[in-house]
């Protein structure tokens, strides 16, 4: 079943500091994705890569196109057009963002930022402390770390927490920018791993991976660009 359609995308950035001055952001976008896949986006640096993901999350607005996301209702919003409160709506339940930084509030602990989105769900604390700990235990944080905040972490840790906020209550819609960017190759297999347990689940995924090897075991499909400027 199709989860999310996107079709002639484009967006050009207006650079207000300058005069108004066009930057080509991405054009003539177009690919679909399924529940349960993982499409992949590739090409050079400045192609518009992480735009796409931001529009498609309406961090940025489109410039021109559609982006069909069909709901767990089997109704169809249209997100480049959707009213603020709809994206609220969809960011809330259905579409999930992970980025290649942790972004948490001072002094909650590791395990409280992951298990906090199980219960966000509706699942009791004492499970979802317990799941939150098994991730990150996968994901090789060391257990001396669990009750400290993230933000004293190293930048590989930050990102591995950042990975089990990310997935471990998954959403429909998983939008995936370059998850894996500092991490060495074990735990990236270890993430891939993760992400293919998603795809069985049925969540569909849209991401961006610099390791190309990565990138091959996960994807069903590559969506190629080419650099527009
Ligand atoms: N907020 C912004 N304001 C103005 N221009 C932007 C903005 N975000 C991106 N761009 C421009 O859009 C183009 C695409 O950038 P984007 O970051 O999407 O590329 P990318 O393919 O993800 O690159 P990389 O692989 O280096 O991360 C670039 O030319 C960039 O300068």
């Amino acid at each position: 079943m199709l989860r999310l359609e996107v079709k002639n995308l484009n967006k050009n950035f207006t650079i207000h500091t300058q005069g108004g001055m066009k930057v080509k952001g991405f054009e003539n976008i177009n690919f679909s994705v399924k529940n349960g896949e993982f499409l992949s986006l590739f090409g050079p640096s400045g192609a518009g890569k992480s735009s796409i993901l931001k529009t498609l999350f309406r961090t940025y607005n489109t410039t021109k196109g559609e982006i069909l996301f069909h709901r767990d209702n089997k109704e169809i919003v249209d997100i480049s057009k959707a009213s603020e409160s709809e994206i609220l709506e969809l960011r809330h339940a259905e579409i999930g963002y992970v980025s290649q930084f942790l972004q948490v509030l001072p002094r909650v602990s590791a395990v409280d930022v992951v298990a906090q989105q199980l219960i966000f769900k509706g699942e009791e604390q004492t499970s979802s402390r317990q799941k939150a700990k098994e991730m990150l235990a996968y994901l090789s944080i060391k257990e001396e770390l669990f009750d400290l905040s993230p933000l004293t972490f190293s930048g590989g840790e930050q990102q591995r927490v950042n990975i089990a906020k990310g997935i471990i209550a998954p959403k429909s819609l998983l939008l995936l920018d370059e998850p894996t960017a500092s991490l060495d190759k074990n735990n990236t297999m270890k993430v891939v791993e993760k992400l293919k347990e998603l795809k069985k689940q049925g969540v569909a995924m849209i991401g961006i991976f610099h390791d190309l090897e990565a990138m091959e075991m996960i994807s069903d499909n590559i969506y190629k660009l080419k650099r527009v400027n």
